[in-house]
């Protein structure tokens, strides 16, 4: 490794560069990041892997950045060395708040494009964020080793994008390293350098911080004024609390423990402390001794986009998930979450989330680093609610959705952009309409390729919009959305009834047009979930009093139970202990023992569409109308 000439609390602001990578999702941040760890002499050739920076397992695996990662590397110019702090960022629409909050510790970024894709949704929205910030952008061509490269044509969309001359655009490869050094040497004559107060009191904004099951917090921080020693008593001013730091240092590439943070600096703080409630993305540090006054503009709340149900599938790990979500929390600032009692599943914690797709990554991460079981309820968006007496609430849970006349919901809508190249519009016109889009307006980025912007309701974007986009236009075409709103919706909500027993954890809200689909599928997948038993079970849907589709399971045999019509009670219990001998583990819902596979295989979003279930949804749908 290395040897770095500047050391970290002595570097002049003037030879500190800080920036991120943004791009669409595989465009090639990471690795374009790998390459310079690799050039810049921060890794080892030998030491090199792919995604170096990508250090949990689920992003090796899924091949995506999912955690922003601040690196600290040496780049010379003209022999002057420079300290720059990179930070990749993750690309995906879900994970824009952890690039949002990258971006504030930052004074420039490198705007990737991939040479054979052009721009596309969140190279948009990226972009936009880091402008709203006063950014430096660099704009960059990457994948300029494939044949397939169209660095001319893209060059043309980026430069009218963002009003550069299309000579001014750099072309690297991420895989060869073509182009990489110059990439180096341009963010260093560009970017400017930070300009906070070496000699105020020390401020440095928290913009991501992890827990340790060793060390306790580990905070990361960009140094804005002043400067923090180690042994230095720290103070967090927005929560008022205080600690002595037991390690402060930089990450270059592995954590370097130093003596003290400058003006500019982008680090960690370590103080030991476990206790989860004492630390906050967002906060500003300052010391005791000699205390700033005025906190740093923090990030604004994520708002949730989606939300959902998550239990243990044991009880008794209730305080275990209570603990893991209050660590995980610490990384991961757009995860909220409060305690929600379900009559099947116990007790639990209704989750927000700002995506599908982080959903899946938090159950993930729950499973994988505190080994917890779990059971995941049906997502759902947000509603507001007027009853009849004018009272109104806001509705994350379906069973919170009041009984009775109900005067107006409002569901919330979103600003949707849709990249794709001309010959998909229709396919993805009629997509939109489907699912209850509106049409603002249309550009041309260039002759071929079209950005659609639409309103659509969140709850038709959230869940299976992006996939069917992406069957309908062969993969082409991009999205990027936010919420913008909300409008007055026919929504009503379906119950799922098994033997005349309402189970709240398959409640939904839906549009009255999916009532039916919603029904249908489920009660078809319980059917099917649902091992038979002594008795005949009915499974019914149902809006208020009326059934909307049933299906039954019929009885496995003849109903040992029926024989014992007004005898010995022990009896009876005899004969059902004897049944349960030997079953797996199975919640009780009335009478019916539902194995918990079967919650689990019930409430998954990933075979909602199957063949089968849309048959039956079209045969209702003939039989009669809502
Ligand atoms: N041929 C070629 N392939 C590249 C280049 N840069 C990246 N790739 C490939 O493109 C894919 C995506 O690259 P990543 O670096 O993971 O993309 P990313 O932008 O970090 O992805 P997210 O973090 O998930 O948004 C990988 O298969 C890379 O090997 C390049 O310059 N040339």
């Amino acid at each position: 490794m290395k040897q770095q000439v500047n050391q970290p609390g002595s570097t002049p602001q003037s030879l500190i560069r800080n920036f991120c990578i943004i791009a669409h999702i595989d465009h090639g941040k990471s690795t374009v990041a790998d390459r310079i760890l690799q050039l810049s002499g921060v890794v080892d050739a030998h030491d090199m892997r792919n995604q170096f920076l990508d250090k949990m397992d689920i992003e090796r695996e899924r091949g995506i950045t999912i955690k922003s990662q601040a690196v600290r590397v040496p780049w010379a110019v003209d022999g002057t060395e420079y300290t720059l702090g990179m930070i990749d960022t993750p690309g995906h629409v879900d994970f824009t708040y952890e690039v949002s909050r990258s971006l504030a510790a930052c004074e420039g970024a490198v705007l990737l494009v991939d040479a054979t894709q052009g721009i596309e949704a969140q190279t948009l929205s990226n972009l936009y964020m880091a402008l709203d910030d006063d950014l430096e952008i660099i704009p960059v061509l990457n994948k300029i080793d494939l044949p397939s490269a169209e660095p001319e044509k893209y060059g043309e969309e980026i430069a009218n994008l963002i009003g550069c001359d299309p000579d001014d655009i750099l072309r690297v490869s991420g895989k060869t390293g073509e182009g990489i050094p110059e990439l180096l040497d341009t963010i260093v004559k560009k970017i400017p350098a930070p300009h906070g107060d070496p000699d105020a009191p020390a401020r440095a904004l928290i913009f991501d911080s992890v827990y340790d099951s060793y060390r306790g917090i580990v905070t990361y921080i960009r140094m804005e004024d002043g400067e923090i020693h180690s042994r230095e008593r720290v103070r967090q001013m927005g929560l008022g609390s205080a600690h002595d730091p037991i390690e402060l240092g930089v990450i270059s590439p592995d954590m370097q423990p130093t003596q003290s943070l400058g003006a500019g600096e982008v680090g960690y703080i370590i103080t030991g402390v476990k206790d989860v409630s004492q630390s906050k993305v967002g906060d500003t540090i300052t010391t005791e001794k000699n205390p700033a006054t005025e906190v740093l503009p923090g990030y604004r709340e994520p708002e949730p986009m989606v939300y959902a149900g998550i239990f243990p599938m044991d009880n008794v790990d209730y305080p275990d998930l209570r603990d893991a979500l209050d660590k995980l929390v610490l990384n991961d600032a757009s995860l909220v979450y409060q305690p929600e009692t379900s009559v099947a599943l116990g007790f639990g914690f209704r989750c927000g989330f700002l995506g599908l797709l982080h959903m899946q990554i938090i159950v993930e991460r729950l499973r994988r680093e505190f080994g917890l079981e779990l059971i995941t309820t049906a997502p759902n968006v947000h509603y507001r609610v007027i009853a009849e007496d004018s009272s109104e609430i806001t509705v994350t849970n379906p069973s919170e959705y009041p009984e009775g006349k109900i005067r107006a919901v409002y569901e919330p809508v979103a600003d949707a952009d849709i990249i794709t190249p001309k010959e998909f519009v229709g396919d993805v016109m009629d997509l939109c309409q489907e699912h209850r889009g509106n049409m603002k307006n249309m550009e041309y980025l260039s002759t071929e390729r079209v950005d659609l912007h639409y309103e659509l309701p969140l709850g038709e974007i959230v869940f299976d919009f992006f996939d069917q986009l992406k069957s309908r236009t062969k993969g082409y075409a991009t999205l990027n959305y936010e919420l913008s709103g909300e409008q007055e919706a026919d929504l009503v909500k379906v119950d799922i009834l098994i033997q005349g027993e309402r189970v709240d954890a398959f409640s939904a809200i839906v549009h009255r047009d999916k009532a039916y689909a919603y029904g249908v599928m489920m009660t078809k997948k319980l059917q099917k979930l649902i091992p038979r038993q002594l008795f005949e079970i009915p499974l019914q849907a149902a809006i208020g009093a009326r059934i909307i589709a049933r299906e039954t399971i019929s009885a496995l045999r003849k109903d040992v139970l029926a024989k014992c019509y007004g005898g010995d009670i022990t009896r009876k219990r005899k004969l059902l202990e004897k049944q349960k001998a030997g079953k797996k583990k199975m919640k009780m819902l009335g009478r019916v023992e539902v194995p918990q596979e079967a919650f689990i295989a019930a409430l998954s979003t990933d075979d909602t569409t199957d063949r089968d279930t849309r048959e039956k949804i079209r045969a209702a749908k003939k039989k009669a109308s809502l």
